[in-house]
């Protein structure tokens, strides 16, 4: 299987979750540096303190980044390193880290790919409502203008958010994320706001010249148990209202917004039954449908629902009237996600399907499993078999005409997970925290020959 001549092969990170040095060089606090250490919300007590400590060796990874022949790096940029409060003068520092960074990209021919939110909200936002707070949104358009003034020469490719849907619905709805909050309210206001800085920004990068423009969601295919080993299953109509209504709340309420203007009728009922909808202003649409390049979708296993009770408004899904969430017939990973490699095809032809008119890109794609390192090697043949039965997948989706112009693994270094720590490792390349050793994974040097091949 031979990939386009053009296809983007890479590898994501995250802000927090790689380079450490929280305190360093001006930084502010982040809203996950907050959540971290508050006691019970992150596995073992693990912080982003230190992480990868990629903030001091970053040169080395871009060296490994070299070695693999990535074309491509996608890492995102801490807020609080430019603005340490979220708005106001920028912090010359916090600038001059990613600076040296995408010169070091550059010099090792890598494209740098810049997400301007993975997360990381300056706690002094926070303190004002964060994500809750209209005036966030516009505070988020400035961030972006400043880091665009002085990266836009050399950077081209910018995504505004990483996964809104996160952000809102597990920082804001169930509170597993940062800034744990459990309010429907709070999340679908969120939701609202984190798409419209995300539309004020996009207008912002436009204006200053940005070659391509993108927005990243965490999508899924949304099958019933059925559909998940056979797409010919046909459901009954309640199980298929519930496949819809998840369908619509994980995916179309923020790409329907984005890339077509208008909003799905479930969302805005949605809203009217969980605190109003009064924080849709007139014109915010409009602004939110600044137009982008390419959708970033990060991909990792189907939403597998049948139609049942309904969940609590605050297990993130307001608006979830008649669904249960059921398990799939299929092998899991570490995190316990099931492991359907077409799901992704699935997933990806339906998307080039309802939204013609942008590119795709798989900009997340991996698995943790439990790796043990055995004489300095990593024998990671299940993350190798993973990888190779979703990228046959991005291959049968572009067959099938999606219009995907590249794929990024999750991720390049293990890291800190989010509310698993660093007891989940997603990396092709193992990092032993103690020592900050990194060693190339059996599935780093499988990576390295599918790049040179350009396919399987
Ligand atoms: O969980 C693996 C990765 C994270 O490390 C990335 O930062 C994040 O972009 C990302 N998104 C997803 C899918 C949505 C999700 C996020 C967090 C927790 C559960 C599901 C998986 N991942």
């Amino acid at each position: 299987m031979i990939f386009p001549e053009d296809f983007v092969w890479g590898a994501a990170t995250a802000s927090y979750q790689i380079e450490g040095a929280v305190k360093e060089d001006g930084r502010g606090q982040s809203i996950w540096d907050t959540f971290s250490h508050a006691p019970g919300n992150v596995a073992n007590g693990d912080t982003g303190d230190v992480a990868c400590d990629h903030y001091h060796r970053y040169q080395d990874d871009v060296g490994l980044m070299r070695e693999l022949g990535l074309a491509a790096y996608r890492f995102s940029i801490a807020w609080p390193r430019i603005q340490p409060d979220g708005w106001g003068s920028i912090n010359p520092r916090g600038l001059a880290f990613y600076d040296r960074l995408v010169d070091a990209l550059l010099e090792a021919d890598i494209s740098p790919y810049v997400t301007l939110y993975h997360w990381d909200l300056p706690q002094g936002l926070e303190e004002r409502g964060g994500w809750t707070d209209r005036d966030t949104a516009f505070r988020f358009a400035d961030y972006a203008q400043a880091v665009h003034d002085k990266l836009g020469d050399r950077v081209g490719d910018w995504a505004t958010l990483n996964e809104p849907w996160v952000s809102a619905y597990l920082g804001y709805g169930n509170g597993v994320h940062a800034p744990g909050q459990r309010d429907p309210a709070a999340a679908m206001r969120s939701a609202h706001h984190l798409l419209l800085g995300h539309g004020l920004a996009a207008r912002r990068l436009r204006d200053g010249g940005a070659r391509r423009i993108m927005l990243v969601v965490n999508s899924a295919p949304v099958l019933t148990p059925a559909q998940v080993n056979d797409p010919a299953a046909v459901p009954g109509e309640a199980d298929a209202a519930a496949v819809h209504r998840i369908h619509t709340l994980l995916t179309r309420q923020f790409l329907d917004p984005a890339v077509n203007g208008t909003y799905p009728a479930e969302v805005l009922e949605a809203a009217e039954r969980n605190g109003g909808a009064g924080h849709i202003k007139d014109g915010d649409l409009e602004l939110i449908n600044a137009p982008i390049d390419l959708v970033g979708v990060n991909y990792y296993n189907p939403c597998v629902v049948e139609s049942g009770p309904g969940l609590p408004a605050d297990a993130a899904w307001p608006g979830s009237e008649g669904v249960r969430f059921a398990t799939a017939d299929a092998p899991t990973t570490a995190m316990g996600w099931p492991i359907v490699p077409d799901g992704l095809s699935r997933l990806l032809v339906r998307l080039s399907r309802d939204y013609p008119r942008v590119g795709l890109m798989v900009t997340e794609n991996g698995a943790a499993f439990e790796d043990v390192v055995e004489n300095g090697r990593v024998h990671d043949a299940d993350r190798v078999a993973y990888l190779n039965g979703h990228l046959r997948e991005v291959w049968r989706a572009i067959e099938a005409g999606a219009d995907l112009r590249g794929y990024l693994v999750w991720s390049l270094l293990d890291n800190f997970e989010w509310a698993e720590g660093y007891r989940r490792r997603f990396g092709i390349v193992h990092v032993d925290f103690t020592t900050q050793t990194r060693v190339l994974k059996d599935s780093a040097v499988w990576y390295r020959d599918v790049i040179a091949r350009n396919g399987l």
